[in-house]
């Protein structure tokens, strides 16, 4: 299992600060939160640790070695995978076909196995499909494996896009606003598949707004505003943090 640590990560966006010094780490199997007012810089942190951006300044360090200037799919082959803000499913595909394709990048067959559907083709195929299928029983979603994405209720979407993001086999996830648009049971479905998640030793950084979903899964809490850490410490010690309630607790 693998650490993560940002060192005095900052992010420039011409003459906007995206992100000042930020310094954090994530353990094995933590569920840390990452929260604050809107454009303080939350969103921003998931994309320089995922290869979106480059950092101006600071390092983001995974297993003990830089994650500098790696691609995206280079960073998901480091082991770290990420749900976005905004579903993104493919629509169009069962939940099941959407569980595999997160598994493509990881197959052995090249495209001739792939035209020709070679025996090894098709064993790799039932496996994909096998761990595809693990995965939606993870998530409780193996009775919709063969329903369409758009067809499902968007909590089940939510969970799976991480169904998805698990299939790649992460040491950590990173969740952007998992709980948007849930209701309150599809919350607390989904704060028992975090809970899971973390015990299979993988760590969570989650970005939400859904306090009730942050203080009842996290155990540490970092709180950005306009870019800078203002805060960081255990749900109870936030709470009570002057400079958080100012700045986003307290409206
Ligand atoms: N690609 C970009 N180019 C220029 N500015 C950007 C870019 N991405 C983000 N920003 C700016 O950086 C700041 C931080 O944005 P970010 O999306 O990280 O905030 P956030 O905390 O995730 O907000 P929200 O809660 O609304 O999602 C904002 O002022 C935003 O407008």
């Amino acid at each position: 299992m693998e650490e993560l640590h940002l060192h005095d990560v900052s992010v420039r966006f011409g003459g906007l600060q995206a992100l000042s010094e930020v310094n954090f780490s994530l353990m094995p199997g933590e569920i840390v939160g990452l929260i604050g007012p809107n454009g303080a810089g939350k969103t921003t942190v998931f994309n320089v640790i995922t290869g979106v951006y480059n950092a101006s300044g600071g390092d983001v360090v995974y297993g003990g070695e830089s994650l500098r200037g790696l691609k995206p799919y280079q960073v998901l082959a480091k082991g770290i995978a990420r749900t976005f803000q905004n579903i993104r499913l493919f629509q169009n595909m069962t939940a099941l076909e959407n569980v595999m394709v997160a598994q493509h990048s990881r197959t052995n067959c090249g495209v001739l196995g792939a035209i020709f559907r070679t025996p090894a083709q098709k064993r790799e195929e039932q496996k994909i499909k096998t761990r595809a299928m693990d995965e939606l029983r993870f998530a409780e979603l193996e009775k919709f494996a063969d329903e369409v994405a758009s067809s499902l209720p968007y909590g089940h979407q939510r969970r799976l896009e991480i169904a998805r993001a698990l299939a790649s086999d992460p040491s950590t996830i990173l969740l952007d606003e998992p709980a948007a648009g849930l209701n309150p049971a599809e919350s607390s479905e989904l704060m028992e598949t975090i809970r899971k998640i973390s015990a299979r030793g993988i760590n969570v950084l989650m970005v939400e707004h859904d306090m009730k979903v942050v203080m009842g899964i996290c155990q540490k809490l970092v709180v950005l505003d306009h870019g800078v850490m203002i805060a960081k410490g255990n749900p109870e010690e936030i709470q009570k943090n002057p400079a958080v309630i100012e700045a986003y607790l307290g409206n």
